[in-house]
């Protein structure tokens, strides 16, 4: 395995944080006469606490936090004190949040809400339920339909652009494909020139969501998410009327004249906002399990025959029924996102004193739902490192041993809206790349693991690609 640079970098200081002493201690008081218990955790070094040490090896600081702590910990991050959930129960208690405890806005808000403010998951209660159910309109069975129509053939076309040979790094022309199925299905434009410079804005957006330094010094990554957002602020304003006006079947049309059973419809600025969030939250995403899942084959070459096999057995094809009837390729979707939760953590906040499995959690508490480290957790699962997809088939069902077992669509009023979105898009591009090509990595590669929204390849994931 080669680690690029930068992450060396940052594991080698993140192992010398991880030295400084810290004492452990509680997080608050309980409230006096209660039988709720203090969190227990640490600050770890002064101002990062341990963000450096959770950003370089997720699983296995995770993992530690865990046994030293148990499901319900605090640490250091950001300045500030934050609060790590872990395990089906405690996540399953927060997702579904009966008691109104925990809030979006000022949870999400804390690491995107710059860039991506008023996108749908940075709403809370009665404004969030009123905008989902506009939004639910871009999302039926039909219209799915629709976006597969348009998204099958520009599979296609990318993937016969492919260079094949060694060191092909994957994940960077997984993302470009993904980003040009962006502009059609989404925005319903034609890729070109103006497409290029919406994208480097969208990227540098997406990009600025997890920089180092959340400060608009000139020529960081926090300034150019800004500038970013402001180019495609403009981008989609100066098409509303058109897009009103016509009848374009592409996402941006539709959330334009979309109108819920009670009459709800967005305004300019509302359609803007859910543009700018939609197109993160599909496109990273996607491409995070359309490589790691091109990883696990590659190391799995017998997963990667069978799935070939099946896919061959279905032909070219382009509905939604053909591609749920490639079962081998649903199990391996599942396990894919299983090992590899693409929002490996999810954000939220205590917007009043909190009860969670028996802490006590004060009101403006920033947390931290550890989706990836939970999905990689006995007894839940057993064997949870192994790649094993039959994992997921009815006789075993390990997805069944708790209702949050598997959770990497998270739960509750906030759980994805474009999950079927995104298992028709993995399906059709890894059913695609079955029946072009074969690829393979060294017996000794180990990937290197890289933090977005979730595990990425930080070396880009360079595959031998050969074209059948
Ligand atoms: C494999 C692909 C995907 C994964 C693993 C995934 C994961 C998630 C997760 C975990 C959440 C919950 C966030 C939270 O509770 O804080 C979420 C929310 C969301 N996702 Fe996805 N997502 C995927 C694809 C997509 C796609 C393709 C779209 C759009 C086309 C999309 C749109 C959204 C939206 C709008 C929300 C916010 C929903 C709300 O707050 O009501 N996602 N996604």
């Amino acid at each position: 395995m080669t680690t690029p640079l930068p992450l060396r970098v940052q594991q080698t200081v993140a192992s010398v944080l991880g030295r400084v002493p810290s004492t452990p201690g509680p997080l608050a008081p309980p409230p006096p006469g209660s039988d709720l218990r203090a969190v227990p955790g640490d600050p770890g070094a002064p101002f990062v606490g341990r963000s450096l040490e959770f950003a370089s090896d997720m699983l296995g600081f995770a993992r530690q936090r865990y046994e030293q702590y148990g499901p319900v910990s605090w640490s250091g991050a950001f300045g500030r004190r934050m609060v790590a959930v872990l395990g089906p129960d405690a996540i399953g208690q927060v997702l579904v949040n009966k008691d109104k405890y925990f809030g979006n806005a000022d949870g999400w808000g804390f690491f995107i809400g710059p860039f991506f403010r008023r996108g749908v998951m940075l709403l809370d209660f009665e404004e969030h339920r009123t905008h989902r159910r506009i939004l639910q309109e871009a999302f039926t069975k039909a219209r799915l339909g629709e976006y597969l129509d348009v998204m099958t053939p520009r599979i296609s076309r990318s993937l016969d652009d492919w260079t094949t040979g060694d060191g092909v790094r994957i994940y960077e022309r997984i993302k470009q494909m993904t980003l040009d199925i962006g502009t059609e299905v989404f925005v319903g434009d034609e890729l070109g020139p103006r497409a290029d410079r919406v994208n480097r804005a969208f990227v540098d957006t997406v990009h600025a969501g997890v920089a180092v330094v959340r400060a608009p010094v000139p020529g960081g990554s926090w300034k150019r998410g800004l500038d970013g957002r402001t180019v495609l602020e403009d981008y989609f304003t100066a098409q509303i009327p058109a897009k009103r006006a016509g009848e374009g079947r592409d996402m941006f049309s539709v959330l334009c004249r979309a109108r819920s059973d009670e009459g709800e419809t967005f305004s300019d600025d509302d359609v803007v906002n859910h543009m700018i969030f939609l197109l993160m939250a599909a496109h990273d995403t996607s491409t995070i399990t359309l490589s790691m899942m091109s990883y696990l084959l590659a190391k799995n070459p017998e997963w990667q025959e069978k799935l070939r096999e099946e896919s061959f057995a279905l032909g070219e094809t382009g509905s939604m029924a053909d591609l749920d009837s490639l079962v081998s390729l649903d199990l391996a979707m599942r396990e894919t996102l299983r090992m590899y939760a693409p929002v490996g953590q999810l954000a939220r906040i205590t917007v009043r004193d909190a009860d969670l499995q028996g802490f006590h959690i004060p009101a403006g508490t920033l947390m931290s739902l550890g989706i990836h480290a939970s999905q990689r957790m006995e007894p839940w699962w057993d064997r949870p490192d192994e790649f094993d997809p039959d994992r997921f088939a009815p006789e075993r069902a390990e997805d069944k041993s708790h209702r949050f077992a598997w959770m990497p669509f998270g739960g509750g009023v906030h759980k994805c809206i474009g999950l079927h979105f995104g298992g028709m898009e993995v399906k059709a591009i890894m059913h695609a790349m079955l029946r072009r090509f074969r690829w393979s990595v060294p017996d000794d590669y180990v990937m290197p693991i890289g933090l977005t929204t979730g595990p990425t390849p930080a070396d880009h994931l360079p595959l031998r690609l050969e074209r059948l």
